[in-house]
């Protein structure tokens, strides 16, 4: 089907200025309507309900395009989202991927009262290049034309372009019937991502908090399938609950309580070791296990895994004058049976005093730490601090490298 006014895509990064884009491309072209995404998805409950982990709008992608596909066909439409590939190739005859520096973008995100891990993501995102990606692969490249989009200079220059391009012909007639750009006409503007393929390639993860507060459906599904999980093996209740605290919502931690017999052997590491094997056996499967000691200096970082009650523990320093003393977490993961267990250790440094604070965890009351023993911590202070929180960084550093490479 022709149209008479040609449909045309505005994307980017949150922040990129897309909707102004939009506003004033509208303006200036009779005929030419802007189509918010973000809009119709709420307006028209073109959606699945709220994903609360994800803070986002799940969309029902049928239902939009059923709800915009009449208005689309007849043309004029200037559709603001930062997701593109889900529109046919046969309605799009223009996508423009808007782009900024980071700067800007960190300023303008910054003003929008982003909290920080979100703003980062975004900024990652608008690095990788991941809406430009997007649209390169989901429409022929000759329609794909990215844009600067730094301040009103460029934007005036950007909506000069783009309707300098419009009054041209029957559009849909095929794929890029609706050329727009000489090549050497936004040379100035072209970012050189020749080498692109070596950047490793960005995640859906990234993609998916890139995204304000409507998220397609498929993307959505994506970043659950794609979210990383552990399954912890531990006897302990209140080390399951800490590291749920401090791996979630980022790492979603399923968990079995089984008693892994701990042999005895020359170092801790051996011991996690050998605890991360069994495990991995008997669920077979993968499996994240962890072991921790509490090394005296005075007594050549005993007891190490020998923990006692925390009398004994205080008796065992009683003659010494040095109570100093290291908290040590070493988490094993293995991806399963046969699999090498990777290490990840965490040690904060203390020292041992007679007991304060609530006994609900081990020897929390005879750990202290600048002033405060780690039973007389909140959860929160605790797990900013401590060994295992330590550790845990290791490891989620980790997993993050896994999902790019
Ligand atoms: O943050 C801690 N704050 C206080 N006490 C702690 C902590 N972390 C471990 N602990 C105690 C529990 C156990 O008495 C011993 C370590 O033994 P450890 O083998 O690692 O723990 P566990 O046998 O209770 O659980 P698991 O099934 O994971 O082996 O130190
Ligand atoms: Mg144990």
């Amino acid at each position: 089907m022709s149209r008479s006014l040609p449909n045309i895509i505005i994307t980017g990064t949150p922040g990129v200025g897309k909707t102004l884009h939009c506003e004033l491309l509208a303006e200036r072209v009779p005929g030419m309507k802007h189509l918010s995404v973000n809009d119709v998805v709420k307006e028209k409950e073109c959606h699945e309900g709220y994903d609360e982990e994800f803070q986002s709008w799940i969309v029902d992608e049928d239902k939009l395009l059923d709800t915009i596909e009449e208005q689309v066909k007849a043309g004029g439409c200037i559709i603001d989202w930062h997701a593109c590939d889900l529109f046919p190739k046969s309605w799009i005859d223009l996508v423009v991927v808007l782009r900024v520096d980071h700067t800007t973008l960190y300023d303008r995100l910054k003003a929008r009262n982003y909290p920080e891990n979100k703003l980062q993501e975004n900024l990652d995102s608008e690095i990788m290049e991941v809406l430009l990606q997007e649209a390169r692969d989901s429409y022929d490249e000759e329609i794909v034309v990215e844009l600067q989009s730094n301040d009103t200079e460029d934007m005036e220059s950007n909506v000069d372009r783009i309707e300098a391009w419009i009054p041209q012909r029957n559009y849909g007639e095929g794929p890029g019937s609706g050329r727009i750009v000489k090549e050497d006409d936004y040379s100035d503007n072209k970012i050189d991502i020749s080498n692109n393929e070596q950047n490793p390639k960005p995640s859906l993860w990234r993609v998916l908090n890139v995204i304000s507060n409507t998220v397609p459906r498929k993307a959505l599904k994506m970043a659950h399938d794609i979210r990383q999980q552990v399954n912890f093996i531990t006897g302990n209740k209140n080390k399951l609950t800490e590291v749920k605290a401090i791996l979630e919502p980022a790492i979603q931690v399923d968990s079995r309580a089984l008693d892994l017999i701990e042999v005895q052997a020359a170092t801790m590491e051996e011991v996690t070791i050998d605890k991360c094997r069994r495990a991995a056996d008997l669920v077979m499967g993968p499996v994240l296990v962890e072991d921790t000691c509490l090394c005296f200096d005075a007594l050549n970082d005993l007891p190490g895994p020998y923990i006692l009650g925390h009398d004994g523990l205080n008796k065992l320093l009683a003659g010494h004058e040095d109570k100093s003393a290291k908290a040590v977490c070493t988490f094993a993961y293995s991806a399963g049976p046969g699999h090498e267990p990777i290490l990840f250790q965490g040690i904060t440094e203390g020292k041992i005093v007679p007991a304060r604070g609530p006994a609900n965890f081990g020897w929390d009351p005879i750990f202290e730490y600048e002033g405060k023993t780690y039973a007389e911590m909140t959860k929160e202070e605790k797990n900013k601090i401590s060994h295992r929180f330590k550790a845990l960084q290791k490891l989620q550093a980790w997993f993050k490298l896994q999902l790019t490479t």
